[in-house]
């Protein structure tokens, strides 16, 4: 797909645009962001791979809506950590949409050079509070010594992986999101496994078999 050659594109995307902003009500000065970021990745992708080419023509509704109703599990939460951000869902997203909030920060964790340069300029770009940490997430989580009201990540990992990259900052104090497909209540099987968790499901606004586990506390069996 060529969006910004192709008119039937473009009023595709726009659709799309109306139907997630109808889902996920923002500000007007979070959807200029958001079209700037939306801009910027549709640039990119012509040379990197940050989104799945099939899912290009509801970018928002797949990717934006997806990321945005994470908000309200933690409407209170001012710092936020995604953990593999790729293409920035959810961080850019939520990033953007917190950029009015006073001292809010999102911290996006991407071990990819080239994702994460993606990342740096999105975040120039829409002049959202983020920082983006090229590393491993083990490396970053276990020395984690700022705020952190909520840990997020999306398409990263199966669910006890994500428990186990969450926990030390859970223990600080962090809610996570996770936001997950149809299998999850197989991989809450798994995951309590190894952990104690007292997960709490709530179904994806954006349609499909979606699902977002929160967590608010995580302990290793022995
Ligand atoms: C499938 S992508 C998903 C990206 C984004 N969260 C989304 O939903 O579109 C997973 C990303 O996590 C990054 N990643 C995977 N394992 C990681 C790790 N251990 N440390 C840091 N980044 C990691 C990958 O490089 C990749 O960009």
């Amino acid at each position: 797909m060529k969006p910004t050659s192709s008119a039937a594109a473009r009023n595709e995307l726009a659709s799309d645009k109306a139907a997630a902003l109808a889902l996920t009500p923002v500000s007007r000065e979070t959807e200029r962001r958001l079209d700037r970021y939306i801009a910027l990745l549709l640039e990119w992708q012509a040379k990197t791979n940050l989104v799945a080419p099939s899912t290009l023509p509801h970018l928002w509704t797949r990717h934006i809506s997806d990321s945005l109703q994470l908000l309200d599990l933690a409407p209170e939460a001012s710092f936020w950590v995604d953990l593999g951000s790729g293409g920035g869902f959810p961080g850019v997203v939520l990033a953007c949409a917190l950029a009015e909030r006073p001292g809010a920060k999102v911290h996006l964790v991407e071990r990819i050079a080239k994702k994460a340069a993606f990342l740096r300029e999105a975040i120039r770009v829409t002049g959202s509070p983020g920082t983006v940490h090229l590393s491993e997430i083990g490396d970053i989580v276990e020395k984690w010594s700022g705020r952190v009201d909520c840990v997020t990540a999306r398409a990263l990992a199966p669910l006890h992986q994500l428990v186990g990259f969450a926990e030390p900052l859970v223990k600080k104090g962090a809610k996570a999101l996770f936001l997950k497909g149809q299998d999850v209540d197989a991989e809450l099987t798994e995951s309590t496994k190894y952990w104690k968790i007292e997960p709490k499901l709530h179904s994806s606004r954006t349609g499909g078999q979606g699902w977002i586990v929160a967590i608010d506390c995580i302990e290793r069996r022995s």
